[in-house]
């Protein structure tokens, strides 16, 4: 069976959708961020601010290839930082990448404490722009999640995932 990766920038809504189509179809998801902090005991924030980015992106690949038999991962915004984790999703699974714009995660986020990396303005716009271009070379879907609403958005997800049956598939 292949994997189900969502990737994007945060904000863009992976979490959300992981969780709706868990619950709207049954499919089963696990959220990355939610495994690393259920495996240290920690959360996303202490890691970061005691241990720093670096032990913490060990922590996303680790977590990343334990997880061999969940259909659906909603990945960490971070997750193409690293190339190996790129090429351990294609050779894993679809990699499906929601595209939000940079305005759309700006008003999602804009009282957000939780994100370690989502700092000033500035800061935020340099870091989208550069992700955005590896989002796109590494997708092999794009879902477009401006101005839409999470049912419209897993609808989309889920019948593309039915269509190339991606549940059914042994490859
Ligand atoms: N399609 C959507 N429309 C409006 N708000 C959304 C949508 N998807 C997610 N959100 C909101 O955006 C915020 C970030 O969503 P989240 O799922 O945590 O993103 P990610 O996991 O990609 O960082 C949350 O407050 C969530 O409710
Ligand atoms: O973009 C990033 O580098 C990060 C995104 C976060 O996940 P979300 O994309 O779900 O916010 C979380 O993994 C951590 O704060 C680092
Ligand atoms: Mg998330």
């Amino acid at each position: 069976m292949k994997q189900l990766y969502l990737i994007g920038f945060m904000g863009s809504g992976k979490t959300t959708v992981g969780r709706s189509i868990k619950e709207q179809y049954g499919i089963d998801y696990i959220d990355l961020d939610e495994a690393i902090e259920g495996r240290l005991h920690k959360r996303i924030v202490d890691i970061f601010k005691e241990e720093g980015e670096e032990a913490f992106r060990t922590y996303e690949t680790e977590t990343l290839k334990a997880l061999k038999t969940t259909p659906i991962i909603a990945t960490g915004g971070g997750i193409i930082e690293r190339s190996e984790n790129i090429s351990y999703m294609k050779e894993n699974g679809i990699i499906i990448y929601l595209k939000t714009s940079f305005d759309t995660i700006k008003l999602r986020l804009t009282r957000d404490q939780s994100r370690p990396l989502w700092k000033d303005e500035k800061q935020n716009k340099a870091l989208f722009d550069k992700r955005n271009k590896i989002y796109e070379y590494s997708a092999d879907y794009i879902v477009h999640c401006d101005n839409r609403t999470t049912k419209e958005i897993i609808e989309e997800i889920v019948s593309l995932y039915r269509y190339k049956g991606i549940l059914d598939s042994e490859d």
